[in-house]
């Protein structure tokens, strides 16, 4: 059984693959926030800018097996007449506590390429074609390799440094977004300002803007 928030179309917003079009499947639950505002302050992971409670959201709900939410989700991407191939993004919450080897397949069997967002805590089954690593803090990685790594930024007490080594084929910084729940960065940093004189400073890192929210797109 796979506990869905919500699924939609739209553009990949962040990292390498920003603009292109794509199935997004948004998991319940994370292992670093239960996803109440009365625990943020308390939790592994205090910046959170999305909604993964409950399986109430549009086309989200229960999946009895993967092969139904494989055709749930194939259902969401467009015919356009075989012209691009098409892509899913399994996301969160944290998909990698539901995301298993038996519905990366049925989506590949479709037809699809399966990327992943994920806070690199957990595991990876095997089989994704884009896997964007996300670290949060302190809480040990053991994913050390991937597509991307897409550092939040600024995060207290964690520098990008500390990343720079591991086995990654694009290193990203994201500004971090403190508008959900009120200002959880560092008050004192402006992190758009941060992060772009971070990137001009250290060339192996490049600029990932959240384009969705600047596009006004989900
Ligand atoms: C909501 S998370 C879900 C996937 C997974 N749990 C993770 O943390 O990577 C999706 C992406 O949004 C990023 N993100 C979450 N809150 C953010 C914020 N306040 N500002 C910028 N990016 C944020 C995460 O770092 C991650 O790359
Ligand atoms: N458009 C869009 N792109 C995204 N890339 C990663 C997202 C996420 O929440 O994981 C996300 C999202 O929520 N929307
Ligand atoms: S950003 Fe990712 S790891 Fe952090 S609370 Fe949100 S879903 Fe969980
Ligand atoms: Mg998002």
């Amino acid at each position: 059984m796979y506990s869905v928030k919500e699924a939609f179309y739209s553009l990949q917003g962040e990292g390498g693959q920003a603009g292109r079009a794509s199935v997004f499947c948004r998991f319940s639950g994370c292992n670093l926030w239960s996803g109440r505002e009365a625990d943020r302050a308390s939790a592994a992971c205090r910046f959170c800018d999305t909604d993964f409670v409950g399986t109430d959201g549009q086309h989200g709900g229960r999946f009895r097996d993967a092969a139904a939410l494989a055709d749930h989700l194939t259902a969401l991407w467009p015919d356009h007449g075989g012209v691009a191939t098409p892509y899913v993004v399994f996301t969160g919450g944290e998909p990698l506590l539901q995301l298993d080897a038996a519905l990366v397949a049925a989506m590949h069997e479709r037809g699809f390429e399966v990327a992943v967002e994920t806070n690199g805590t957990l595991p990876v089954p095997a089989g994704i074609d884009w896997l964007c690593v996300s670290p949060k803090g302190d809480n040990p990685l053991v994913v050390t390799g991937g597509d991307e790594l897409k550092l939040v930024h600024p995060q207290a007490g964690i520098t990008p440094e500390r990343f720079a080594r591991l086995d990654f084929a694009h290193f990203f910084l994201q500004p971090m977004d403190t508008a959900p729940g009120g200002l959880s960065g560092d008050a004192a940093l402006d992190p758009m300002a941060e992060t772009v004189a971070y990137c001009l400073a250290h060339p192996q890192w490049r600029l990932s803007l959240q384009t969705h929210k600047i596009a006004g797109v989900d």
